[in-house]
């Protein structure tokens, strides 16, 4: 055994040194005088093939250097390179310069050699990989092998790439031109998730990455939506961290409202990577798509012109249209807080393939949860945390913000029994909120986007009877106290007058985040055109209608206007003041036809006057044309008789 070791090893000195001292000329000449009466077939792989590069020559440097790196039998090479690559997440190794490695395929030897040549002339190395085998093997080399290596080439650098993190701020700018390292630490191990659904998405990823023969023979392609749903901090965005790290996809995280036509997004699209994950957050409130289908510029029913957007028709044919051909192994994700807001079309099976729902924290969560951040899988207190969770509705990210407050787990847990009390007594109070109007109502005032005949009629009550008490919105005294709201105001990170926090509270919770597609970037400048918006609802609440002048509501009404020119969805506000000063003419009329009527009752006593002067009938008109009313004073004061009649 030990001399057949070292016979071995001469031979492979021998042949280095054969190869190393031997002008290349020379060798070749040898080389092809030898296979003349050599069984054995070559093939001689080039860095370059007919001009440009050769994608096979690449994967022989990543497939051969993988099987080096793990052979360590005498077939494996002498010397090996090794090396870390900026978009690699593991060493990689390759084979020096004249080394051997003999490749098992399928029990037939495949013996590979690695040579460089340096040409002084063009001053260039020539590299090439030369194969040798049996000649009875030429057709599964051509037919099996070589598609084999390419195949397994890309495996193995795709599962080592480290997953990058691409973002766009505009269409043409395209996405950023490197992106950046992924490196969120999400897996699917860490994620926590109810039952069997996490074990249910990772199938589903498994059986899309296989099935590219399956796509193709049903002729679909290769892709596969998602939505993603739940309340805010329940997951999503770990989801889809999870699901990169564990594809090795990039990310191309889209901001749509940043993009401005429909030529943007195919632009865009057409410059994504395949095996690459399109993110589409929070859809419902990045763009309103419903009504921007005719084109790229909508002027709305205020006559102002909105900002160029991505309409529903191009973000669907992006979508499943011919588009979404142009690349392979493709995932689209969208996520939202409120499902029932995203247009059916684009919900549809095939465009979206898998709903998930991100529940708030249930006991299974949590375990999971302390099992991540305290090393913890029982505990005493697991108990009084699993009758506290069924009651309050948390997030996993508020619970795993209790638990790393405290590396001790006793701490920590109480601290996670505190919070979900005090959760719960919130959520009581919420349940039997103080006298008088209740948050709904206010809600639910709002909400109306026409006035029904209820509110025609309460409304003309209210502009007749000062005293009844009874106006279409009422005192903000009223509304229920700002402790209620404040955790949810936190969580929008809206900084307002703790006056307004009741109804900004009414106004998100009805209306979503009005704010989300604000064209103004900073948390600050929303929050003082939101609070804008809860001075409008404040005054029309506090101040009874017959009250409100209509210049005063004219003057709401054009701050509206500028609001929505930034962006603000407010659309619901408009109208609601549309109909109020809709409803207030007749009434404006009245009091104009009050002034007229006492007016001509003045004039037609004087005109009676002027005519018993005269001794003449009323239709016997003085001769002094000064005196004389004219045809149209005449005119006015029979339509205005009939006017005033008509009132009295
Ligand atoms: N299911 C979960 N498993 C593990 N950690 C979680 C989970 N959900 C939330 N977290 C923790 O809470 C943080 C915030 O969660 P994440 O951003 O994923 O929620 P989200 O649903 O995307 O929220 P939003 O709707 O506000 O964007 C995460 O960084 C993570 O630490």
């Amino acid at each position: 055994m030990g001399s057949s070791l070292s016979v071995l090893a001469s031979i492979a000195i021998l042949r280095s040194s054969f190869n190393e001292f031997v002008p290349q000329e020379l060798r070749s000449y040898l080389l092809e005088f030898s296979r003349r009466f050599s069984s054995e077939h070559t093939v001689v792989v080039k860095e370059s093939h007919e001009g440009s590069t050769n994608h096979l020559f690449n994967a022989l440097v990543t497939y051969l250097g993988s099987n080096a790196s793990c052979t360590s039998s005498a077939s494996g090479p002498r010397r090996l390179t090794v090396g870390k690559n900026e978009s690699m997440k593991v060493l990689t190794y390759g084979l020096d310069r004249n080394s051997e490695i003999v490749d098992d395929f399928h029990g037939v030897p495949m013996k590979w050699a690695y040579y460089t040549d340096f040409n002084s002339a063009l001053h260039y190395e020539l590299r090439w990989y030369e194969l040798r085998f049996h000649k009875r093997y030429i057709d599964m080399v051509k037919n099996k092998y070589l598609p084999y290596i390419l195949e397994m080439a890309k495996k193995i650098k795709d599962q080592n790439r480290v997953v990058k993190f691409f973002t766009t701020r505009g269409g043409r700018d395209g996405w950023s031109s490197k992106g950046i390292n992924l490196d969120h630490p999400m897996t699917f191990k860490t994620l926590a998730m109810d039952g069997d659904l996490k074990q249910k998405v990772v199938e589903d990823l498994n059986s899309f990455i296989r099935g590219k023969e399956y796509y193709k023979k049903i002729g679909k392609v290769w892709k596969r939506g998602y939505l993603l749903y739940g309340p805010p901090g329940t997951g999503k965005s770990s989801l889809i961290a999870a699901m990169a790290n564990f594809l090795n996809f990039d990310i191309y995280n889209l901001n749509l409202s940043a993009v401005n036509s429909d030529s943007s997004l195919e632009y865009l699209l057409l410059h994504m990577s395949n095996r690459s994950i399109l993110v589409l957050e929070d859809i419902d409130c990045s763009i309103m798509l419903q009504n921007r289908q005719a084109g790229d510029h909508q002027p709305d029913n205020n006559n102002q012109i909105s900002r160029p957007q991505v309409t529903l028709s191009g973000l669907l044919n992006a979508i499943d249209g011919l588009l979404s051909c142009c690349g392979d192994e493709r995932i689209i994700i969208f996520t939202t807080n409120y499902k029932d807001r995203i247009d059916p079309a684009l919900l549809r099976a095939g465009r979206m393939d898998m709903h998930i729902y991100l529940s708030y924290c249930t006991f299974s969560t949590f375990k999971q949860l302390a099992a991540n951040y305290l090393d913890l899988w029982e505990h005493d207190l697991f108990s009084c945390v699993e009758e506290l969770i069924k009651e309050v509705e948390v997030s996993p990210a508020d619970v795993a913000g209790e638990l790393m407050k405290n590396t001790d787990p006793m701490t920590s847990l109480e601290g996670l029994i505190k919070f979900l009390e005090i959760k719960k007594s919130e959520a009581k109070s919420l349940e039997s909120p103080p006298l008088g109007l209740q948050g709904h109502e206010i809600k639910s005032e709002l909400d109306s986007n026409s006035l029904n005949e209820k509110d025609k009629h309460q409304l003309r009550k209210s502009c007749k009877n000062p005293d009844s008490g009874d106006s279409t919105f009422q005192n903000q005294k009223e509304v229920k106290s700002p402790a209620a709201y404040s955790t949810s105001l936190k969580e929008k990170e809206y900084t307002i007058k703790a006056e307004f926090q009741p109804i900004l509270e009414a106004i998100l919770s009805k209306h979503g985040d009005i704010a989300a597609n604000c064209s103004l970037h900073s948390l600050q400048c929303r929050s003082s055109f939101l609070e804008i918006v809860c001075g409008i609802v404040h005054t029309l609440q506090a101040t009874e209608i017959k009250n409100l002048q209509l210049l005063e509501l004219k003057s709401m009404l054009s701050s509206i206007r500028d609001l929505e020119s930034v962006e603000l969805e407010v659309g619901w506000l408009r109208q609601k003041l549309n109909k109020i000063i809709q409803a207030m003419l007749p009434v404006e009329q009245c009091d104009t036809l009050q002034e007229f009527k006492s007016e001509n009752i003045q004039d037609i006593k004087e005109m009676g006057r002027k005519a018993e002067a005269c001794n003449a009938d009323t239709l016997t008109l003085p001769k002094d044309t000064e005196t004389i009313p004219s045809t149209d004073a005449k005119l006015r004061c029979f339509s205005h008789k009939s006017l005033v009649d008509g009132l009295l």
